[in-house]
C-alpha cells in the first residue's frame, strides 16, 4: 500500500495538518497516511525525510505558517531549501504548503487561505501519486493554491496537448 507522510508544525496558527488529511480522505483509499508534528517550518526538511527513509512515504506534504516578521521570512526562505534538499536527496516529493501569516488581511481569511491552500496541495500530492495525468492535462491553466486560479493567457499557437 502506498504511503502519504505528513507534517506540519505547533508554530502553525491553523491545524492545516487535519486538514490535508481530511482532504485526502475524501479523494480516495488504497495509502496509508502517516502523520508528524514539529516545532516549526526549519523542522520540516529532515522530518519529511525521515518520513521518506524511515516509514517509506511515496509523498510528503509538508505544511508551514512562516510568520509576518523579516526573520521569519527568513526563516521560511531556509525551511525551502531544506525542503529541496530533501527532495533532491531522496528524490521523491515533498510537497511544500506555506502559508504567510501576512498573505491574508485578517484571521478569518487567514484561516480560510490555510484551510483551500492545505485541501489543493492535498490534492495535488494525491494526483502526483495515483493521477499524474490529471495534472498532465491541467499544465499552463495558471491554478492557484488558496486565493483564486488566475487561469491562462492566449499565445501565439494556442496549442494545447
Ligand atoms: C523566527 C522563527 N520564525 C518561524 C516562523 O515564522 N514559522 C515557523 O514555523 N517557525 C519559525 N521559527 C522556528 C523554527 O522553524 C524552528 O522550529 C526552530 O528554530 C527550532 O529548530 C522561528 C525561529
Amino acid at each position: 500500500m502506498r504511503r502519504i507522510g505528513i507534517v506540519d508544525t505547533t508554530f502553525a496558527r491553523y491545524d492545516m495538518g487535519s486538514t490535508a488529511e481530511d482532504e485526502l480522505r475524501k479523494m480516495g483509499t488504497g495509502f496509508k497516511i502517516i502523520r508528524r508534528t514539529v516545532p516549526g517550518v526549519k523542522d520540516l526538511p529532515v522530518a519529511a525525510k525521515k518520513l521518506i527513509e524511515e516509514e517509506g512515504c511515496d509523498i510528503v506534504i509538508a505544511l508551514g505558517m512562516p510568520g509576518p516578521k523579516p526573520i521569519d521570512k527568513q526563516c521560511a526562505h531556509e525551511a525551502s531549501q531544506g525542503l529541496i534538499m530533501a527532495q533532491l536527496l531522496t528524490n521523491t516529493h515533498i510537497i511544500e504548503v506555506f502559508v504567510h501569516e501576512d498573505e491574508a488581511k485578517d484571521e478569518k481569511e487567514l484561516a480560510w487561505l490555510a484551510d483551500r491552500r492545505a485541501r489543493e496541495h492535498a490534492q495535488n500530492a494525491y494526483w502526483l501519486l495515483f493521477k499524474p495525468e490529471k495534472l498532465r492535462k491541467m499544465a499552463g491553466t495558471g491554478q492557484r493554491q488558496g486565493f483564486e486560479d488566475v487561469g491562462p493567457i492566449e499565445g501565439k499557437s494556442g496549442m494545447r496537448h
